[in-house]
């Protein structure tokens, strides 16, 4: 069966009271955007608590399913069949053909579950619900009811209009991309940046992205593999804006002059100062990087901090208490895993010691980068003047 329309379901959390309609008009904003890469013609609306979604002839319903089902905000997707005659002998007929159009098989238990919004319909929720079982029942008696634990439960909600559905799909949760402000993710060509990016839109927070490389010691290639990711996790936080800054100047003066143990936190430091200055530039109000605690050398407790004194926006660390496990399970989940793996060149792995420190002390660190002086300002405009920005989407 063709569905004409959909009825979106949200979460209730943080939407109650005055700032309903923000939500709602943010949710709404983020399905039109998500509906305009599909085939069809998408109209989008709101009732007191309820979005649908009405297609104007002929779409591509699976297309349109895989869009919304990454919406955030989304927590269920109910493809329904929309009754615009309130007459009851009508929606009898019409739940007939509802149930006989979606279930070629009839041999399961079912429940009506009827919600009368509409006082002025007649009788009451209870009786609608026996009345229209009955009905079904009679027209198809390989059914049976089954109220505690029925295999289908019928919708019937009689509002402006009687909406008629009894599938929900899951959408990912979360809140509407741009309810909570904006961050800029240090996006690398690894396994836990991504996911950190997509954990922090996921909150309603609208990413931008920065990627460092440093040619000729990454390739195109690894460029590429960045870009890829980037379009990955605009399936869900919307078209996004990736930043490609050279870095390997601002390298070599690293590995001339610095303490090789040192290179990869001092790396780190300058890429947050880097990473910093674009999303100020650009008002973004924090930065997101992909790491947990532990997870290698650069991030133990005491080198978390030391990166975090690069900067002065907070950094979020949205898997900062996850295992890599369970990091690679929801990069398997949200679909960048395959990309992530394929194994380019980073430029971090490139200048790396053998023995980095683990403890670093900030002043040590500092009293390092000292070496820097004099050079290190031009190294960062010029770094900055390199900035190459690619409107990411999926
Ligand atoms: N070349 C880069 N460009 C932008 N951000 C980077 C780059 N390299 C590292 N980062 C940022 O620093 C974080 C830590 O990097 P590191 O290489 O230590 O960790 P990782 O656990 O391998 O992370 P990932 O899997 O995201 O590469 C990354 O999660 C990312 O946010």
């Amino acid at each position: 069966m063709k569905y004409k329309s959909f009825l979106i379901k949200y979460g209730e959390i943080g939407v109650k009271g005055k700032n309903r309609y923000m939500f709602e008009d943010a949710l709404m904003k983020q399905i039109r955007t998500a509906l305009k890469e599909v085939e069809g013609k998408f109209n989008v609306s709101k009732e007191l608590g309820r979005i649908y979604v009405d297609m104007d002839g002929d779409y591509d319903y699976e297309e349109a399913i895989d869009r919304l089902s990454k919406v955030f905000g989304i927590v269920g997707i109910c493809p329904m069949v929309r009754i615009e005659s309130k007459d009851y002998e009508n929606l009898k007929v019409k739940v007939v053909e509802y149930v006989d159009a979606v279930y070629p098989y009839k041999n399961f238990t079912f429940k009506v579950d009827t919600r009368r919004a509409d006082k002025s319909f007649p009788g009451t929720s209870e009786s609608i619900n026996a009345e229209l079982g009955e009905v079904i029942l009679n027209a198809f008696p390989e059914m049976k009811v089954n109220v505690r634990k029925p295999d289908v439960l019928i919708k019937v909600e009689i509002r402006t209009y009687i909406n008629i559905y009894s599938v929900e799909i899951p959408g990912p949760g979360g809140m509407p991309i741009g309810t909570n402000g904006s961050a800029m993710l240090l996006l690398s060509g690894g396994i836990d940046s991504p996911v950190a990016g997509y954990m922090i839109a996921k909150r309603g927070v609208r990413v931008e992205a920065v990627y460092f490389h440093a040619p000729p010691y990454t390739s195109e290639r690894a460029k590429r593999k960045v870009i890829e990711l980037a379009e990955l996790v605009s399936k869900y936080s919307g078209p996004l804006n990736l930043h490609i800054i050279n870095f390997t100047d601002i390298q070599l003066a690293i590995y001339e002059h610095c303490p090789h143990d040192e290179l990869t936190i001092i790396m780190r430091r300058y890429m947050m100062k880097i990473a910093e200055r674009i999303a100020v530039e650009n008002g973004d109000q924090a930065l997101i990087t992909g790491e947990s605690i532990g997870q290698v050398a650069s991030q133990t407790i005491q080198s978390l901090l030391t990166t975090d004194a690069a900067a002065t926006l907070p950094v979020f660390r949205p898997l900062i208490g996850f295992d890599k496990q369970e990091i690679v399970e929801i990069s398997e989940k949200i679909g960048t895993y395959e990309t992530s793996i394929q194994p380019y060149e980073d430029c971090c792995t490139i200048f790396v010691a053998k023995h980095p420190v683990t403890k670093p002390v900030l002043e040590n660190i500092e009293r390092s980068e000292e070496k820097l002086e004099g050079i290190i300002d031009e190294l960062m405009e010029k770094a900055m003047e390199t900035k190459e920005r690619i409107l990411v989407k999926a």
